[in-house]
Formats: structure tokens, C-alpha cells, sequence
């Protein structure tokens, strides 16, 4: 085939296109409207026994040279896109998406401090409340580092019930008057919807775990709430699941909503989870809400939380949270993670110098 021929006959393709194109999007159009009509009056937009009809029509009037079965995967393919194109435009916008809110959740805390502003964060404490001593401890490290929001423990839900599981309502009074004592803020998980209001006198921020994260009646509970919440990504949820469960909370009047990447599970073995640095920015771009990474927890080592407390400032983390414990090898829980007193002074500095975490 010559050159001149092969030209003539794309050209000739290239006006089909255009004629296709302009003729599916025309069809488009008359599909936004049936979506509209179907919306208006409560019918489902997925119709089988419709799409069964034309694919009929089609195929009977089909003269080749595509056989039947291509043409009704073509169209198979332009009625999932209308589908979809009804579906998302009726979709309604939940009140976490950046859809139903332009600008950036800033939640205020008490004594000023501010999450998900122009300041960068940093959560740090132990994984456990163990004793007054080792919280008091902490606090005083803490306190003296400029740290203004102090992690800890006290339900503690454990993969073994045989492992220490919190000092409870005890633990939470230990962390409230360690706090106190060197003026900071409390974050601490709680797992029974019925602790939430006796734990409104202990904690700034209430903290939804991992393993808690579709925990319907707790996340409805901490929702009826005006106390600011922590959630924390489940082992393995998607972001769309992360999403609606920071949803549930909020459909429920509780506006004060952070979310902490924490790490998936998946076939990896070198650190205890997989940090998703990915799902930093595409929750900052979905939601309104501030957004931590968790670096003890997605890792499990302490060697690399520095690189990834640095990128998930990079990505757009409005905050760390790291455990620190006054001797780590002897921790109820996390021996193996949490950082020492000293560690955690490093730890610190090296990302406060790396010029991400904003001050
Ligand atoms: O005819 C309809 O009811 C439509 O919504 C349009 C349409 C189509 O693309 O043709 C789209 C989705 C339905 O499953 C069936 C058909």
C-alpha cells in the first residue's frame, strides 16, 4: 500500500472517529437525562432487561464485519460508561469530601494548638499507659522537647488476650494528670462506645483504632460527641473504607475528624505494616480533614522512621505520631518500637531539621 493510500484511508478514520465521538457524546447527553428523569422518580439507574433489548436490536441488525459477540462487548462497554456517568452524577457528596468543603478542616485544640494549619504536628507517647511513673516520664521529655500532644494507651486491643490489655479508666486518669502536670494535650484509644463520655474528662482527642475502624456503633458514638477524633486506618481497608467510616462520624454532628495513615497489611515482611505514603495525598485531595502518618506502626523500626516521617511531610501530612518510652525493652506492648527518651530527642530534630515539618 502506498503512502498517499494509507494517509487517505487514516484520514478517512480520523472523520469517522470525530463522527463517533460526537455521536456517543450526543448519547451521553440523552443518557445525563433518562439519569435525571430515573433520580426523580427513585427508579434504579442499572437496567438489564433494557440494555438485554437493545443489545437484541443490535445484534439482529448486525451485518458484519464484527461478529455479535463484539458488538455487544462494545456496547456493553458504552452502557457501563453511562453508568457510571448517571451514577457519579448523582452521587451524593459526603460531608467529609473536599466536594462539600473547598478549604481545609483546621480542628483546634485546647491551649491554641492547631491540626491540620500552617504548623505540622507531632503526637508522641508511649504505646501503653503502664504506670504514673513512666507516664510522668514521658511527659516531662516531652514537655521539654516543645512536644504539645502526648500519646497513651490505656484499652489496649492486643492480637493475644493473654497480653497486657491496658489499665483502663486508671490508665486514662494516669495520662490526664501526667499531662496536666507538664501542660500538655491527651490522645487515647478508646473501643467500647460506653467509655466515650466518662473518657471526655481525660482526653483532648479520642483515638478510633486500626482494629476498630468499622466499628459502626463506636465510630456512631464518637460521633454524637463534640470531642475531636483520631481514626486510624484499619489493617486492611481501602481508602474508600477509611473514608466512609470518617463519614460516619461526621454524619452524626462531630465535625472534629483526623485521619492517621498507619500502615497496611500486605506480603511484606520487612516492616510490621506497609506505610502508604500514596494515601497521604489522595486523602488530603478526597477529604478536608487533617491527615497524620503513624510511623511506629506502619514500620515496626525504629531505624527508618525518620525517612518516613520525612515523607509523609512530603506528601502533605499534617502530622506525626511516634512512641516513645523511657526503656523500651521493658514496654508492656511495642517493646520493639518505641523509641527511648534520647531516640526521640534525635528522632525530632532530624525531622524538624529536614525543613518539612512546618513550625
Ligand atoms: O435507558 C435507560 O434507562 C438508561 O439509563 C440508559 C442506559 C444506556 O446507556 O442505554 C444506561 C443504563 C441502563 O442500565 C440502561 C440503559
Amino acid at each position: 500500500m502506498s503512502n498517499a493510500e494509507l494517509d487517505r484511508l487514516r484520514d478517512r478514520l480520523d472523520e469517522i472517529n470525530a463522527e463517533l465521538l460526537s455521536l456517543i457524546s450526543e448519547r451521553a447527553e440523552v443518557v445525563r437525562e433518562i439519569g435525571t428523569v430515573k433520580e426523580k422518580q427513585g427508579v434504579p439507574k442499572f437496567d438489564p432487561e433494557r440494555e438485554k433489548q437493545m443489545l437484541e436490536k443490535l445484534v439482529s441488525s448486525n451485518k458484519g464485519p464484527f461478529t455479535n459477540s463484539t458488538i455487544r462487548t462494545l456496547f456493553k462497554q458504552i452502557f457501563q460508561a453511562s453508568l457510571d456517568l448517571q451514577s457519579a452524577e448523582h452521587k451524593k457528596s459526603l460531608l467529609v469530601s473536599r466536594k462539600t468543603r473547598k478549604e481545609d478542616t483546621v480542628i483546634e485544640l485546647p491551649q491554641g494548638v492547631l491540626v491540620g494549619g500552617a504548623a505540622s504536628l507531632m503526637v508522641a507517647g508511649p504505646c501503653s499507659v503502664e504506670s504514673e511513673e513512666q507516664t510522668r516520664t514521658v511527659a516531662a521529655a516531652l514537655a521539654k522537647a516543645g512536644i504539645k500532644v502526648m500519646r497513651g494507651g490505656a484499652f489496649k486491643p492486643r492480637t493475644s488476650p493473654y497480653d497486657f490489655q491496658g489499665l483502663g479508666m486508671d490508665g486514662l486518669r494516669i495520662l490526664r494528670e501526667a499531662a496536666d502536670e507538664y501542660g500538655l494535650l491527651t490522645i487515647s484509644e478508646i473501643v467500647d462506645p460506653a467509655h466515650i463520655e466518662p473518657a471526655l474528662d481525660y482526653v483532648d482527642v479520642i483515638q478510633i483504632g486500626a482494629r476498630n475502624m468499622q466499628n459502626f456503633e463506636l465510630l456512631k458514638a464518637a460521633g454524637e460527641v463534640r470531642k475531636p477524633v483520631l481514626l486510624k486506618r484499619g489493617l486492611a481497608a481501602t481508602l474508600e473504607e477509611f473514608i466512609h467510616a470518617a463519614e460516619y462520624i461526621m454524619s452524626r454532628g462531630n465535625t472534629e475528624v483526623m485521619l492517621i495513615e498507619r500502615g497496611i497489611r500486605t506480603y511484606e515482611k520487612w516492616t510490621r505494616n506497609t506505610l502508604d505514603i500514596s494515601a497521604v495525598p489522595i486523602l488530603k485531595q478526597e477529604t478536608h480533614l487533617p491527615v497524620l502518618v503513624d510511623v511506629t506502626h506502619s514500620t515496626g523500626r525504629k531505624d527508618i522512621l525518620v525517612p518516613c516521617a520525612k515523607a509523609g511531610l512530603a506528601a502533605g501530612a499534617d502530622g506525626i505520631m511516634v512512641e516513645v518510652h523511657p526503656d523500651p525493652a521493658t514496654a508492656l506492648s511495642d517493646a520493639a518500637q518505641q523509641l527511648n527518651i534520647e531516640e526521640f530527642n534525635q528522632f525530632y530534630n532530624d525531622v524538624k531539621a529536614s525543613g518539612l515539618f512546618r513550625q
